[in-house]
């Protein structure tokens, strides 16, 4: 009786149907529900009790229920086998966001502390947990296998929109989709290489003129300073067709758009361990306050440009031959109207383009320094591959570096992707989980958990690379012919992998190699001061804290 009463409660009220395990949930009340109706035999008058018919029928009823029984107790059995074969389990807890807090300086070095001992593991926060991962499965998993299920989520939406809007950075689904494609067409077209690559030579050069008069006095030069400015006139360039000119410091303009920039890039990460962001906003004071005059600076700068650009496009009509290299110039052809659209576009290009090449280059100078037989062999082979053998004047050098020749350098190829191995631009990525899901590592992640891969961390794992994981060394990228080979890019995560992979990697190798081809076949570079520490400054992406200090010597015979 017991029983039917139990059915009754579970297939009849609503409370059966907030069971915590749906497949259980459903599997009992299927096997509920089609039980026999209440005992009719038991409502029978007495003076039926000797008819044999009545025996038969309450034999019938009583191997009926014992057969039901006996089914119940099985299914009940093998329910509970399931529901412990099923049970969740979550990845360990390493702390709280409490602890990334009070770590934020040594965020990075904290997190692969964390690593070492957890491949994956979770910081807990109020309403979610933050979930951080350097299994290159899971890793796969995430940005490939289920990719529709992480995403940057209204979480990272709400604290990227004031600064990145709602670019290719900031937006999934459809809105991701439809940048997504249109801006892969354009940076595969020939118009945009052949364009970017005229302007990567020319700014090289231009750098290449700078250092040789700092050497020339022995000026120490602070080298991730010219990077920054130099990658910024070159993407900008390319995205706006129009030259800032800050490597020459001609634009004070440029110079306080550029400023402004790295400033919200920062306070826009502080946003993600700052859990009063939205208060300050609201009241319009500290970081928040700094932020909104930030971008300010940076909206004005930026839609000034694209006005004057159309302008330009407009004045131009009669004028067919006209190029439309730059970026600008090609989306203005498919959408004018919307200049917020653009704005967004083209910021979330120039914020791709410049902090991350200028940021792996400036790693790049300081591994070298670290090591100068690396340093030395990358520059005799770029002497080898150069058909040029007397530098008489740096933009003729840097033009002469062809194609064929730079493709031909395995090892300065080796030595950058070393370096971002190490310190990749980009050190932790966070995506948002949309549904719950299990991890091929067997471990669940809740919706609305925050996922991330550990670029930074992953470098350093020795289960990954190896017992010399720390150590820099180019020559594990190459085959015994000396061949770059590539690893597997949820190994070597520096340009995320899957559908979202960086859009602009081969871009960034071009830009890369050129401007590191120029420096180091015309200088040797050595720090500044060998016993100062450098770090990273915490930010969304990683930046040499105060700068790279260097002294330059010319290397080139003329
Ligand atoms: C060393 C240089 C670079 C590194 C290490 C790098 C790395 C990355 C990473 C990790 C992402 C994923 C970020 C995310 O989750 O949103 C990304 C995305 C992207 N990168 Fe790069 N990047 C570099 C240079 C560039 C350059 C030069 C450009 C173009 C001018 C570029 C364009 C993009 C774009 C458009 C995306 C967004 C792709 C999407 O969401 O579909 N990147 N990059």
């Amino acid at each position: 009786m017991t029983s039917y009463l139990a059915t009754w409660l579970l297939v009849g009220t609503p409370s059966s149907s907030r069971t915590r395990n749906p497949p259980i949930r459903n599997h009992e009340s299927h096997w509920l529900r089609p039980l026999p109706p209440p005992l009719p035999a038991l409502n029978m008058a007495p003076g039926f009790i000797s008819d044999p018919t009545f025996f038969t029928a309450s034999a019938l009823v009583l191997v009926l229920a014992l057969a039901h029984l006996f089914a119940k107790t099985w299914k009940h059995h093998r329910s509970k086998t399931v529901a412990a074969a099923t049970a969740k389990k979550y990845h360990p807890v390493a702390g709280t966001v409490l602890n990334k807090l009070l770590n934020f300086g040594c965020m990075h070095d904290y997190m692969t502390d964390l690593a070492g001992k957890h491949r994956t593991f979770r910081l807990l926060r109020p309403f979610r947990s933050e979930v951080y991962t350097c299994d290159p499965a899971n890793v796969e998993y995430m940005l490939k296998t289920n990719f529709e299920n992480y995403g940057k989520g209204r979480y990272n939406y709400s604290l990227l929109k004031d600064l990145l809007g709602d670019g290719i950075f900031a937006v999934d689904g459809n809105k991701w989709r439809q940048q997504r494609k249109v801006s892969s067409y354009e940076f595969s077209t020939k118009v945009l290489r052949d364009f970017s690559s005229v302007v990567f030579r020319r700014n090289a050069a231009k750098l290449a003129n700078i250092l040789s008069e700092a050497a020339s006095i022995n000026q120490i030069v602070d080298i991730q300073d010219l990077f920054m400015k130099s990658t910024l006139d070159s993407i900008f360039k390319v995205a706006f067709g129009a030259e800032l000119n800050s490597m020459c410091g001609t634009n004070e303009e440029g110079a306080e758009f550029s400023r402004a920039f790295d400033d919200a890039s920062a306070i826009t990460l502080w946003r993600y361990v700052d859990i009063s962001w939205k208060i300050k906003k609201f009241l319009n004071i500290g970081s928040e306050a700094a932020l909104k005059k930030n971008i300010r600076i940076i909206d004005n700068f930026v839609y000034k440009l694209i006005r004057r650009k159309i302008e330009q496009m407009h004045n131009s009509t009669d004028n067919p031959s006209m190029k439309k290299e730059d970026i600008l110039s090609r989306f203005l052809q498919v959408t004018e109207t919307d200049q917020t659209y653009l704005r967004d576009i083209i910021l979330n290009f120039i914020i791709a383009g410049k902090d991350t090449t200028a940021a792996t280059l400036s790693w790049f100078i300081y591994m070298l320094c670290k090591h100068p037989t690396i340093q030395e062999k990358v520059a005799q082979e770029v002497k080898q591959m150069s058909n040029v053998k007397e530098i008489s004047d740096f933009a003729s050098f840097a033009a002469s570096m062809g194609e064929e020749a730079l493709e031909k350098m395995h090892y300065l190829h080796a030595t950058i992707t070393e370096t971002l191995r190490l310190y990749p631009a980009v050190p932790v990525d966070p995506k948002i989980c949309f549904s719950d899901d299990v991890f091929p590592d067997g471990f669940s992640v809740r919706k609305g958990d925050s996922v991330s891969f550990q670029a930074y961390a992953m470098g350093r794992m020795k289960f990954i690379w190896g017992d010399d994981a720390v150590d820099f060394r180019p020559e594990r990228w190459l085959d015994s012919n000396g061949v770059f080979q590539p690893e597997s890019p949820f190994k070597f995560i520096a340009f995320q992998a899957g559908p979202r992979i960086c859009l602009g990697k081969e871009f960034a190798y071009w830009q890369m190699k050129i401007f590191s081809a120029v420096l180091l076949r015309c200088f040797t570079f050595k720090l500044a001061d060998e016993k100062k520490p450098v770090n990273y400054r915490t930010m969304i992406t990683l930046h040499i804290d105060g700068g790279l200090h260097v002294s330059v010597t010319c290397r080139y015979e003329s």
